[in-house]
């Protein structure tokens, strides 16, 4: 099943509870704009490559479009789309004034050069800054992308349309860029991942965690839950993950990867696949990385109580069916992740003011939005009876449905 396929059925399931007629389902569904370019750069060793750019801009009745790039080679217009309609539900669902829009090129980030990777960055602004812009769309980053290449697209964008920081999120803080903005969406899996535990009536302390993926919002992620005294006995990069049933030193870890790039070889931790982390016997499991990690294959050999979605679209619908099945509690990624875009938006508020906010006022403002969002999604779906995911999206369409019909078309 394709990316967005897999996205519309999750949106079906909630419509039908929402009640949307047909032709509001076909209009909601349907991207306003899908731009697919050609980035072409010159290799350091003079070689032309060139590797195609995508940007999908799914909604924007609630305001500009907002999301994220990802440089990865799994790219394509399919898995664009879906992550595009994922950041509609997404903003709806935290109430931030944004439509939903994501973008990508198909790229090793890691096998290019900083010189490449800044040429392929600007050649891509170059052929999309006429359709992207602080009011319009705004990019930040993703999977392969980071507050270095944030600063590049501001740059490129500006010798456009002259001084905007707005025009992108997620930039250094010596560009205009937001304290608390690299660790917002792992910050917000963490309180998220506690909000759960609460309700299930699991202390936080003490709990046993898997997380696959150990960049940006992996490795915050695995940084907050430390804090909060979960034991984190698994972690995992592409090329393989680390296990210690007494828990890794996380700290230490995020160091050790700072040095080495990579995992494997922590000291006083076993080596493990990513496949073995998935189904490692922990009470929370936490994919970090890419989509479509968890499928019909492997759903019945989770052993985790409860799964929390950092990544977008990291579980397929029959695995899904599976989960409710078992009595697994799965936090969707719509509400899981949002911390963010959340702080995103905080970010394109303040350069919008020119002013900038303490750390700690983009802490407890997050932690309000995600808490808040949270309590709502759970008494959705304990009012109606529905899945956490079904009720995140009754949240999030119902809100994109209403600017609709009160914006018209
Ligand atoms: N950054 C953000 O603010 C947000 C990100 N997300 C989602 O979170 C997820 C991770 O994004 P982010 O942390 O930013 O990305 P990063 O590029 O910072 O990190 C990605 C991590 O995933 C690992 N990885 C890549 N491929 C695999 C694989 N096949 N198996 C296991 N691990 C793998 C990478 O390992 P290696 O380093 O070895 O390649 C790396 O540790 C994505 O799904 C993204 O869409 C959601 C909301 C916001
Ligand atoms: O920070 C943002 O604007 C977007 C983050 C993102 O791409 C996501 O939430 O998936």
């Amino acid at each position: 099943m394709g990316s967005y396929e897999t996205a519309c059925r999750y949106f079906d399931q909630a419509s039908r509870q929402v009640g949307l007629s047909r032709n509001m389902q076909d209009l909601l569904r349907t991207p306003e704009r899908e731009v697919k370019v050609e980035v072409a750069i010159e290799r350091d060793n003079g070689e032309i490559a060139t590797y195609i750019g995508y940007r999908v801009q799914h909604d924007s009745s609630r305001g500009p479009m907002k999301g994220g790039l990802r440089f990865h080679p799994e790219v394509d217009a399919d898995e664009v789309l879906a992550l595009a309609s994922l950041m509609t539900w997404k903003t709806a669902l935290v109430n931030i004034p944004y439509g939903g829009a994501k973008g990508g090129i198909s790229v090793n980030a890691g096998q290019l050069s900083p010189g490449e990777l800044e040429r392929v960055t600007r050649k891509f602004i170059d052929k999309i800054y006429d359709v992207i812009g602080p009011l319009k769309d705004i990019p930040a980053p993703d999977m392969g992308t980071n507050a270095q290449v944030m600063a590049w697209i501001m740059n490129q964008y500006e010798k456009y349309r002259g001084f905007n920081p707005a025009c992108v999120t997620g930039k250094p803080l010596e560009l205009h860029g937001a304290d608390g903005r690299e660790e917002a969406t792992g910050r917000g899996v963490a309180m998220i991942t506690r909000d759960a535990l609460d309700h299930l009536k699991i202390d936080v302390a003490g709990v046993t965690v898997a997380i696959q993926g150990f960049g940006n919002v992996g490795s915050y992620t695995a940084h907050f839950l430390d804090e909060f005294g979960a034991k984190v006995v698994a972690v995992s990069d592409a090329s393989g993950g680390i296990y210690s049933a007494d828990g890794i030193n996380i700290p230490k870890l995020i160091e050790y990867t700072k040095d080495t790039g990579a995992v494997k070889g922590f000291p006083e931790t076993e080596a493990i696949s990513n496949e073995e982390l998935l189904t490692s016997n922990v009470t929370v499991l936490i994919p970090a990385a890419l989509g479509g990690v968890l499928t019909s294959e492997n759903a019945r050999d989770i052993r985790a109580k409860c799964i929390i979605e950092a990544a977008n679209n990291p579980t397929e619908p029959e695995a899904d069916e599976i989960f409710e099945k078992n009595g697994v509690v799965v936090v969707p990624d719509i509400l899981a992740n949002a911390g963010g875009v959340t702080v995103s938006y905080f970010e394109w508020v303040q350069n919008r003011q020119h002013f900038s906010w303490e750390k700690s006022r983009v802490r407890s403002e997050l932690d309000r939005i995600m808490n808040d969002s949270f309590e709502l999604v759970w008494k959705i779906a304990t009012d109606k009876k529905v899945s956490l995911r079904v009720a995140a999206y009754i949240l999030g369409i119902g809100r994109v449905g209403r600017a609709t019909v009160l914006g018209g078309i």
